[in-house]
């Protein structure tokens, strides 16, 4: 009888204690929502409200591929400042980039790089590290590869990768090649030359190495990972999205990359050309035993190798994409190069640096397509961003993309026009693009965390240019209708459509 009684009265207490629990949670959920709408340190920023109160903008926009389009919409939508998660805000104007990018200590950066993008987990290499203090020091090591004086040493073998492009178009080109394939295999094969010596052959085994493979399928599994740092328990689920067979080629390529470390120390001076890893193992030191500083040093390769890929395959990309939307730009450059230059082997990048129309194209096309959609996220130390003080901790970023396309800089932003980077004396110079902001353009960023491979990318995509147009005529192949709005998409890095592309040898006195 009693033991009846005390079970009933353990159910009442029961449905007591869960409504209580259920009434509790739904309260301090509700308190959540009010605080992050409406007493948070970032309540008064406008945005989405969804975006207020948790990452599902952030989110969906990422998933989409269409990040970049995604910022330009809100920024045009509440202003120059809008908040896209409850922690996080957006920043429109150049001065923002400026005080974000340039602010600095003794040349640490102030707004520190935050976890979002880093691949490394506690081993950032160097494009991921946080600390700006080991930052720094990985930076300093590896800068004097970059200087002018290895970047002229660097174009012999950089010329070499692209006379064999050259010499595959004069083969393969006349009825149309892909050039989202070519364009990789190029960047990639001059990349891993110039990361550590390594010869991948892509361009003439004309097919990608598993090590592109596999970078090329994890792009969109980047943004997974990305994503899934803003939601620490579904996060874990994010396997769930990667095929076994993707996770087992992504361990090969660790091993391969492994492997490929240790036989380049262990070549250690011995290699035929300089390559950027002769910086950080010189040939007098011996090869690190303790397999944190091993493992630091595959990172700092691997981003080098991918920094070095990435963006040039994505520049000469969309150089090829842009010039052949708009054949009378082409028309105008491909004149300039055969003017200035005799004979193919004339052809160098210090020459083809005072090449205007070739800058201006170039500028250009980095102006319409930056290469980095991250938003560039960092955390604020408690400063403020264009006028605007920001809490410390809250995450800041910016769009270069709706920057640069916006019609408050620029004069017919959406359009391809090189004109607007010419001199007043050049013939072609119009006055309406006098007001265009164009130091505003910064594509490699500013400040302590700035690209250090600037003059090496222009070096090889003038290169680039200059050898591929002196040598044929190209042209959209027929039937090719890509549109930029409507076909790109963005991950880690763009999604390059099939861009098919005649490389038709020219006429001997064109
Ligand atoms: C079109 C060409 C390129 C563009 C537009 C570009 C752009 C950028 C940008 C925007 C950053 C800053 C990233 C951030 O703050 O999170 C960066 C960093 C970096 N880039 Fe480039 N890059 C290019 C080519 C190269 C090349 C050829 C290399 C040579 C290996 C290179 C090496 C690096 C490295 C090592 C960093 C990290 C710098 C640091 O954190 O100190 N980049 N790049």
């Amino acid at each position: 009888m009693n033991r009846v009684q005390v079970f009933v009265l353990d159910e009442n207490i029961l449905q007591t204690l869960l409504k209580t629990i259920i009434l509790a949670g739904a309260l301090s959920i509700t308190w959540h929502y009010v605080y992050l709408l409406y007493f948070h340190p970032l309540a008064k920023f406008p945005g989405p409200r969804v975006a207020a109160v948790s990452n599902i903008w952030y989110t969906y926009s990422w998933l989409s591929g269409r990040y970049p389009w995604e910022t330009e919409k809100v920024l045009k939508t509440y202003g120059d400042v809008v908040r896209i998660a409850p922690n996080e805000l957006l920043f429109f104007t150049p001065e923002a980039f400026a005080d974000i990018y340039s602010a600095h200590f003794k040349n640490h950066e102030t707004f520190q790089k935050t976890n979002l993008n880093n691949r490394g987990g506690k081993h950032g290499g160097i494009l991921f590290e946080q600390d700006p203090v080991r930052h720094r020091h990985v930076a300093k090591q590896v800068a004097p590869a970059f200087s002018p004086k290895s970047t002229r040493a660097k174009e012999p073998r950089v010329q070499k990768y692209i006379d064999a492009f050259v010499s595959k178009m004069r083969t393969h080109g006349s009825s149309g090649v892909d050039a989202s394939k070519w364009c990789n295999w190029l960047a990639m094969d001059i990349s891993a030359d110039m990361a550590y010596n390594h010869e991948m052959h892509q361009m003439r085994d004309m097919k990608n190495s598993p090590f592109l493979d596999v970078l090329l399928g994890f792009n969109a599994y980047t943004t997974i990972e990305q994503v899934s740092k803003r939601f620490p328990i579904l996060g874990k689920l994010k396997y769930m999205f990667i095929p076994f067979s993707r996770i087992q080629s992504m361990k090969a390529m660790n091993k391969t990359s492994r492997e490929e470390l240790q036989r380049r120390i262990e070549k250690k001076g011995d290699t035929e050309n300089l390559d950027f890893f002769e910086q950080l193992v010189p040939s007098g030191r011996t090869i690190p035993s303790d397999p944190d500083e091993f493992r630091h040093l595959e990172q700092v390769a691997t981003q080098l190798l991918f920094a070095g890929f990435e963006p040039i395959s994505s520049w000469i990309y969309s150089t090829l994409f842009q010039l052949a939307k708009h054949p009378s730009c082409l028309g105008i450059l491909t004149a300039e190069i055969r003017n200035a230059f005799d004979h193919y082997d004339d052809i160098s990048s210090t020459a083809l640096a005072k090449l205007e129309y070739l800058n201006a194209c170039l500028e250009e096309t980095l102006r319409l397509l930056p290469s980095n959609n991250t938003g560039l996220p960092r955390v604020s130390p408690g400063a403020t961003v264009d006028k605007t003080y920001v809490p410390p901790g809250v995450t800041v970023q910016t769009s270069m993309f709706a920057t640069t396309r916006s019609a408050r800089y620029f004069r017919d932003p959406s359009h391809f026009d090189p004109r607007r980077w010419l001199n007043k004396q050049h013939p072609l110079y119009d006055s309406k693009f006098s007001t265009d902001r164009l130091s505003d353009v910064l594509p490699f960023s500013q400040g302590p965390r700035q690209c250090p491979g600037k003059n090496i990318a222009w070096m090889q995509v003038r290169l680039f240019v200059g050898m591929v147009l002196w040598t044929f005529d190209i042209s959209q192949a027929p039937g090719t209708k890509l549109d930029f709005e409507r076909d790109f998409i963005t991950y880690g890095f763009w999604v390059k459509p099939e861009l098919m592309v005649n490389f038709i040898e020219r006429q001997k006195d064109s």
